[in-house]
C-alpha cells in the first residue's frame, strides 16, 4: 500500500485526532471480538468431543435455526442488519461443524480428540 487518502500529511490535525480516537475504539472492539470468538471455539471444541464420544452428529440444524432466529431479534434490537448477523453466525457455525467432523474422524480412528487451536 503505497498510496492512501488517510496518510498523515493530507489530513487536518483535528480530523486526524478524531480518526485516531475512533480507530482506538475499533481496535479495542476487534480485540474483544477475537477474545470472545476464542472462548466460543473453546466451548464448541468441547461440544465436538462430547458429540464424538457419544456418536452424535456434528451438525444440529434445529439448534442452528433457534440460534439464528434469536440472533436476528438481538441484531434488530441493536440496530445491526439481521441479514448480516445471520451470515456471520452461519460462517462461524460452518467452521465449528468442520471442527466437529474432524474430531469425529480422529475419534473413530482411535486418536484422542486433541486440543488443536480453533481454525487449525
Ligand atoms: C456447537 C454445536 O454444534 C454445531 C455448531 C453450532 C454453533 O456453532 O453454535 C450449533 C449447532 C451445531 O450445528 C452444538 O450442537 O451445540
Amino acid at each position: 500500500m503505497t498510496t492512501s487518502n488517510t496518510g498523515p500529511d493530507a489530513i487536518d490535525p483535528e480530523v486526524r485526532q478524531e480518526l485516531e480516537r475512533l480507530r482506538d475504539s475499533i481496535d479495542n472492539i476487534d480485540a474483544a471480538v477475537v477474545h470472545m470468538l476464542a472462548e466460543r471455539f473453546k466451548a464448541t471444541q468441547q461440544v465436538g468431543r462430547l458429540k464424538a464420544q457419544h456418536q452424535l452428529p456434528p451438525a444440529d440444524p434445529s439448534r442452528e435455526a433457534r440460534q439464528i432466529a434469536r440472533l436476528r431479534v438481538l441484531a434488530e434490537n441493536a440496530k445491526l442488519d439481521p441479514a448480516f448477523a445471520e451470515k456471520f453466525l452461519n460462517f462461524i457455525i460452518g467452521e465449528v461443524i468442520r471442527h466437529h467432523e474432524r474430531i469425529a474422524e480422529s475419534t473413530q480412528n482411535g486418536q484422542p480428540a486433541h486440543e488443536a487451536p480453533a481454525g487449525h
